[in-house]
């Protein structure tokens, strides 16, 4: 897969060594109030936010990890639920994307529904088949273990995503 290639200089030494840092850009994308902002908070801060506000177009945040021995930098891109914070934006979100991660709230079965539009979103953006999808579904701490899935209100086989 084609990253984009970020170069950060080290002065610490006479020599200043170039450290090479593969970036992937990683959508976040599903309905206002599923909770994009504070995953991808929890995941690049390392705590959920004090407070949260609906994001109006898109807000940045970047999380470094070494994979195989090798440091890259994912860049997320939590995105506006609500439409009318999205607006003409839409397709700078989808340029050169790496994966796309659809999140829903496990305790709105409305919010899984939708999962249908925002993949028809990703299509008429031209996400290739070969993007990774993943499926994300939030809340966890609102659904009631003991309860099967239908009974917490949420069929997973409604969605079906690409083998990839
Ligand atoms: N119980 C529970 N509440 C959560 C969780 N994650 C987020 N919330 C709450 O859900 C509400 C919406 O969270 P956001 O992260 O702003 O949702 P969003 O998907 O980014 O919303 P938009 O910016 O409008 O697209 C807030 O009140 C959060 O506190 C969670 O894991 N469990």
């Amino acid at each position: 897969m084609e990253s984009s290639l970020e170069f950060s200089g080290s002065f610490g030494s006479a020599s200043s060594l170039l450290t090479r840092c593969r970036t992937f850009k990683v959508l976040v994308i599903g309905d206002s109030g599923v909770g994009k902002t504070c995953l991808t908070h929890r995941l690049c801060a390392g705590h959920f936010p004090a407070r949260v506000e609906a994001t109006i177009g898109v807000d940045f945040r970047e999380r470094a990890l070494d994979v195989d021995g090798e440091r890259i930098k994912l860049q997320l891109w939590d995105t506006a639920g609500q439409e009318r914070f999205r607006k003409s934006m839409v397709q700078h979100y989808y340029r050169n994307v790496h994966a796309v991660l659809f999140v829903y709230d496990v305790s709105r079965p409305a919010s899984f529904s939708a999962l249908a539009a925002w993949m028809e979103e990703c299509r008429q953006n031209s996400v290739g088949q070969e993007i990774p999808r993943f499926l994300i579904g939030n809340k966890a701490d609102l659904c009631d273990p003991r309860l099967s899935d239908r009974q917490n209100n949420y069929e997973v086989e409604e969605v079906s995503f690409p083998d990839n």
